[in-house]
């Protein structure tokens, strides 16, 4: 592979050749030792699971996190020294990329590759040479049809040992090591719920077979089974979390068939997942088509591939720019104190920059804020807070900007600003998805959306708290409401660990007529938290009070704060299911 010769000039002794053809595998070894690593990591959920030492799994996720970074500045670091890769002329950096593309032929991760290149171009090169002559603008591999070993997926075919042989054969070969509590229970449940699902009993044929991604999907405390069944012109997509009881035995928690229900696993704004792939643009590939509505971007993503996911993200945007006209303009809703929030209508994202100054009584800077945002990254985001994705030096067309935004930037993050005759460059950036601000959703919608984003706003507090995330500014404007009705937390400059607060009762008054003073008596000091207090600034209107007092009440006292930060504590991980309750099989079917 690494003989490949794309410019037969390279084949001549002169040095300069040589060169070009050493910072090309240079390149190539930083991204193949970085996806080794990235493998092995992905490969230890396997154990992790089976010993159930989910402490292990969530490390792992955060800590591959880093990965890419550290091998991205190593190689750069590298070809500095070895190459001089900054006073390199432009004519070698195109042979570079020339040459690097000849290795990767019979790449199996080509477009990894190559925005790994990109990588360590962009942290040795100045902006201006980020186009396609320099770095990969446009892929320049094709990612179809790269062969696997194993293959991606394997199939069964029910006819040749019957539908319940070939589920329990589908399970087994998984090879999990830890045996089922009872295999032909769950079996039978599985059919029981797809009976349910196509309101008959599933019929096959000779040519009907069953899918199954050939590496399993690890997170948290369960693994994931995709893939799909195929009857004639039916497919059914299918998503089999399985899980580990206290004694160590598996079981089927569900069976998910809906697409939207396998989407909502993808969601941006969970923990990305532990898979062992040789070729992931095949994974993403195979799982686009059970989840259409999913961006490859967003697919990447969620496998862990973040850099891949921000590449592709990149060229969306820049595609979707090319096809539209509207401008960026500040995002509906309240304008923050922290961030510029601004958007492009016709785009499902938000875009935002941290100012330059932060006014009081907010107590952080940018490298506070960024902190913040990169702890949400790292964490299991629970499907309640907004992944962000992070860019630098992110160059927009100028004719694209409404000048009271503009002038907005000028004036409260200069620092970050650079403009040219027709780019507006932003130096630093998150993207995230655009929801709608809770506070605008309950001013504008009717009763019983409203009835339900209230409850689910009180399940989303509870759900960051098990999670040992305290959100700081619980105010109704720093959640939205996504596409599917979840209310998602997005505003981070004010999170704490639960485990750094400290609950609080509100003592007596030191004498009656503080208690009607508009003052605080009580201290206030950094990380005290005072829970029976929440309920004077979120509870003004009385329906929105009613229906969180129905069913939140517990949220408004010590109690609940203290308990859940006592049981993070002693060390315990809750269960997250990230499909509703009444989906178990363990509440379906009650043996
Ligand atoms: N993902 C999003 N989708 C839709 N609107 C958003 C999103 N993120 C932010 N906004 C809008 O931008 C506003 C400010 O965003 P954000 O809360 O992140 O900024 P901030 O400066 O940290 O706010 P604060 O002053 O409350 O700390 C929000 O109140 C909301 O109206």
């Amino acid at each position: 592979m690494n003989s490949v010769k794309l410019d037969s000039s390279l084949d001549s002794p002169n040095p300069d050749h040589w060169e070009v053809a050493a910072i090309a595998l240079a390149l190539q070894e930083g991204f193949d030792w970085h996806y080794r690593l990235f493998r092995e990591s992905s490969r230890k959920a396997k154990a992790h699971f089976v010993y159930g030492d989910f402490h292990a799994q969530r490390a792992e996720v955060r800590d591959r996190i880093a990965f890419y970074d550290l091998r991205v500045i190593e190689t750069a670091d590298r070809l500095k020294q070895d190459f001089n890769a900054d006073s390199l002329p432009d004519a070698t950096w195109s042979k570079v990329k020339l040459y690097f593309i000849g290795l990767l032929i019979n790449h199996k991760q080509p477009e990894l590759a190559e925005t790994f290149f990109n990588s360590v171009c962009c942290r040795i090169l100045h902006r201006t040479y980020f186009h396609n002559d320099f770095i990969f603008y446009r892929p320049a591999v094709s990612t179809e049809y790269i062969e696997s070993e194993p293959p991606i997926y394997r199939s069964y075919y029910p006819i040749q040992t019957g539908l319940n042989a070939t589920l329990a054969n589908m399970f087994t070969d998984f090879n999990l090591e830890l045996p089922f509590v009872d295999l032909e229970r769950d079996v039978h449940r599985l059919l029981r719920a797809l009976h349910k699902f196509l309101g008959r009993w599933p019929e096959f044929a000779l040519n009907t077979q069953i899918q199954v991604l050939a590496s399993p999907f690890y997170r948290n405390k369960a693994v994931y089974i995709i893939g799909k069944a195929i009857h004639e012109d039916l497919e059914i997509p299918f998503a089999l979390p399985l899980c580990r009881d206290a004694e160590g035995k598996l079981f089927l928690d569900a069976a998910l068939f809906e697409p939207w229900q396998i989407s909502h696993l993808f969601s941006l704004s969970r923990a990305y997942f532990l898979v062992d792939m040789e070729v992931p643009s095949a994974y993403v590939r195979y799982l686009q088509k059970l989840m259409p509505d999913k961006s490859r971007a967003e697919l990447y993503t969620m496998l862990g591939l973040g850099k891949q996911g921000k590449t592709m993200f990149y060229r969306e945007l820049f595609h979707h720019l090319r096809h539209s006209t509207d401008s960026f303009v500040f995002a509906p809703g309240t304008k923050g104190m922290v961030m510029i929030v601004f958007t492009l209508p016709s785009f499902p994202f938000v875009f935002k920059i941290i100012k330059d100054v932060i006014a009081p009584p907010k107590e952080v800077d940018r490298t506070i804020v960024k902190a913040k945002y990169l702890l949400v990254k790292q964490h299991d985001r629970v499907g309640r807070m907004a992944d962000s994705l992070e860019f630098s030096d992110v160059a927009l067309p100028r004719e694209r900007f409404n000048e009271e935004l503009l002038e907005e930037i000028r004036k409260l993050a200069p620092s970050i600003l650079e403009e040219s005759e027709d780019k507006i460059i932003l130096r630093h950036l998150y993207i995230e998805r655009r929801m709608i601000p809770l506070n605008i959703f309950i001013e504008k919608r009717h009763d019983e959306e409203i009835a339900s984003v209230i409850e689910d706003y009180g399940n989303a507090l509870r759900e960051l708290a098990i999670a040992n995330i305290f959100p700081g500014d619980m105010l109704f404007k720093n959640f939205g409401v996504t596409r599917e009705g979840r209310v998602v937390f997005y505003d981070y400059d004010e999170i704490e660990y639960m485990t750094d607060c400290d609950f609080r009762r509100i003592p007596p008054p030191p004498a009656p007529e503080f208690e009607m003073s508009s003052d605080t008596w009580f201290s206030g000091n950094p990380n005290e938290v005072y829970p029976e207090e929440f309920g004077t600034f979120l509870l003004g209107r009385p329906d929105v009070k009613k229906i969180f007092m129905q069913h939140h009440a517990d949220l408004l006292t010590v109690r609940f704060w203290q308990h859940a930060k006592d049981r993070i504590k002693q060390g315990f991980i809750e269960d997250f299911y990230p499909y509703p309750q009444t989906e178990r099989f363990a509440k379906r079917y009650p043996d």
